[in-house]
């Protein structure tokens, strides 16, 4: 009913605004895009699951996430990915992969502080209902 629609309205704008700090932080332009295909002709063989921070928008917009658990669930799929596919102890992948954490921990930290509790705990009851 209404009161849910306000609630996952709620959740779609706390989602927006992680999503842009991430998006604007210059250390993570190598995840704001799909990674892509022409150029990395086997990543898709290495990743069975890509994801990115454009891509997590568009699903933020198509209302596919109903809780914050979903949308991290993808944001730590995309540093996943990237400590899967530069293992290299060379500094090309060392340098991808000091981003990946930076991003993972950067994610965790903004949720730690900004989300409420009881907010994450209605978007689950609605999750649940459906
Ligand atoms: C998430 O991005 C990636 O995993 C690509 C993989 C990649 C390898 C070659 C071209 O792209 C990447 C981009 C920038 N620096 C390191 C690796």
């Amino acid at each position: 009913e209404q009161q849910e629609e306000d609630t996952l309205r709620e959740l779609r704008l706390f989602l927006r605004s992680v999503n842009d700090r991430l998006m604007q932080d210059r250390r993570f332009k190598a995840f704001t895009k799909p990674v892509d295909k022409e150029q990395v002709p086997d990543y898709h063989s290495v990743v069975k699951q890509p994801m990115d921070l454009s891509t997590a928008l568009s699903k933020i917009d198509q209302q596919k996430y109903t809780t914050v658990r979903e949308y991290l669930h993808d944001i730590d799929l995309i540093w996943k990915n990237a400590l899967e596919y530069n293992p290299e102890d060379d500094p090309y992948d060392r340098q991808i992969r000091h981003r990946a954490c930076a991003l993972k921990d950067t994610v965790h930290a903004i949720i730690k502080y900004e989300l409420e509790k009881d907010f994450e705990r209605t978007c689950e009851q609605i999750k649940e209902a459906r």
